[in-house]
């Protein structure tokens, strides 16, 4: 089966970088390809939309494309939990409505790295986040560090919050799930992460670096894939690549 894609963001970066990876595929067929000129109907009679656009639009086409029927992979970054418990509520309550898969990073290598550091969480008290990425991206935190942080706060539930001491101060980042998050933009990077974890007498470091957005590449034919027997709302590609590593537990 031929499933049809429409693309919102396809003028940018990973949308071209979708473009060519739904041309050198024999099961995807381009539907339709949207910038922020075009009408969202554009996206009517695709089989799936894949999102990369801007994190003010995302919102809106999320929407438009799940009250369609349209399952949609977003791919696009500014999304915490409660803003997608909001969509959730949107597919519960809509029984037509297009499945949704977050996905804050398609790198298997970055999914990993989070899933790691959200099995390290229970054992160290101190977790701080650093990120970084290229001067033109235009959010921070980075969807892949809110994603980390919030992981890494649910598997240290029961465990009480980490040690954040003088997170009031700018200096000391942003908390999320309350960790520490610190955000790096600047020339001659693509996207990094560490997540470094202190305990008694020693850290753990746990780092990703994406050298190239061809490692997005088999994450975004994975989404596509899976998106036309999804249900509901998914987020990250953990689940899609068989990724069940307890989260909770550890430091008795
Ligand atoms: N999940 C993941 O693994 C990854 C996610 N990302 C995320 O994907 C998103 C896109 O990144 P990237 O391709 O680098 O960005 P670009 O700036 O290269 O492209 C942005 C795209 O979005 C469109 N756009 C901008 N504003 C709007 C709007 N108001 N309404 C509709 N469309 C709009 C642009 O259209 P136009 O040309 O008309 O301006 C363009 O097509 C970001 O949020 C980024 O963080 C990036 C890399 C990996
Ligand atoms: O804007 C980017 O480039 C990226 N955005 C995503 C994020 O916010 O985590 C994914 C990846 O880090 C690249």
């Amino acid at each position: 089966m031929t499933i049809r894609v429409a693309v919102a963001g396809a003028t940018g970066k990973m949308g071209r970088l979708a473009l060519d990876l739904i041309e050198a595929s024999d099961d995807l067929e381009l539907h339709a390809a949207l910038s922020s000129k075009s009408e969202l109907d554009e996206m009517l009679g695709a089989d799936v939309a894949l999102d990369v656009s801007h994190p003010a639009a995302s919102a809106g086409i999320v929407e438009f494309s799940a009250g369609a029927g349209i399952p949609i992979v977003v791919g696009t970054s500014g999304w915490s939990s409660e803003r997608i418990a909001d969509i959730e509520r949107f597919v519960r309550d809509h029984e037509e409505a297009g499945a949704v898969l977050f996905i804050p990073n398609f790198s298997i290598g970055s999914v990993l790295g989070t899933a790691f550091a959200a099995l390290a969480a229970p054992w160290f008290d101190s977790i701080e986040i650093v990120e970084a990425h290229h001067a033109g991206k235009v959010d921070s935190p980075s969807g892949t560090a809110v994603r980390t942080a919030e992981l890494v706060g649910e598997a240290r539930a029961g465990k009480g919050p980490v040690a954040a001491p003088h997170a009031d101060q700018r200096a000391r980042g942003q908390l999320v799930s309350g960790i520490p998050v610190h955000s790096l933009r600047m020339s001659g990077l693509l996207a990094e992460q560490r997540v470094v974890l202190g305990g008694d007498g020693e850290t753990l470091t746990i780092a990703h670096s994406t050298l190239s957005p061809s490692s997005y590449e088999a994450g975004i034919l994975l989404a596509l894939r899976h998106a036309p027997e999804a249900v509901g709302v998914t987020v990250g590609l953990g689940t899609l690549i068989g990724l069940d590593l307890p989260t909770a537990g550890g430091g008795e």
